[in-house]
């Protein structure tokens, strides 16, 4: 039997499988994708602790939904993601590189110019699952800011281990991270 860990957030409880990623970390894995109940708990929560901004931005893939749902509470006729290849309908896109911990290799992120002239000038959310190392979101802000929107908040559902003491971030719960064994 695999060992869980009780997470509750939002109001909502999951028990989490503990998965090892690296000969010495496991994670408790936080899968939000099609997850209506939680995702559906956690935005308004996390709505109410954002600052004013224009537009929100996350990244393929476990960030859309959540990201979805803020931006339908707030009124927002769409919101932005940034792909993480790029797709041939694409035009001039603008391309960051991001290695996380989920992830062996190294990973691109992007934006089409469409997308991309959007945010521009906007104050900006970047909104994912999870912030865990910051590797992800801050391939994110350098994107965001490459295109010439100004990063208000970096806010998540979740920090993971040292992300946890963060001040620069927004986040409705504390995420373990453990030992493999
Ligand atoms: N605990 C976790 N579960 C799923 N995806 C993650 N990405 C970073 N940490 C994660």
């Amino acid at each position: 039997m695999n060992k869980t860990y009780r997470l509750e957030v939002a109001g909502v409880t999951r028990d989490l499988p503990i998965i090892p990623i690296s000969d010495t970390l496991s994670i408790a894995s936080f899968v939000v994708l099609g997850d209506t109940e939680l995702i559906c708990a956690a935005a308004p929560l996390l709505k109410e602790k954002l600052p004013d901004v224009d537009v929100l931005v996350t990244a393929e893939a476990k960030g859309i939904p959540l990201v979805f749902e803020v931006s339908r509470l707030m009124g927002m006729k769409q919101f932005f993601v940034a792909r993480k290849s790029v797709k041939a309908y694409m035009d001039n896109p603008v391309i960051d590189e991001v290695q996380s911990i989920t992830t062996t290799n190294k990973q691109l992120l992007c934006l089409d110019a469409l997308d991309a002239a959007a945010i521009k000038g906007k104050r900006v959310a970047i909104i994912d699952d999870v912030i865990s190392t910051g590797e992800s979101i801050e391939a994110i802000e350098r994107l965001v800011k490459a295109v010439g929107g100004i990063v208000t908040v970096k806010a998540a559902i979740l920090a993971e281990g040292d992300a946890a003491s963060r001040k620069d971030i927004l986040f409705l719960e504390e995420l373990p991270l453990f030992p493999a064994e």
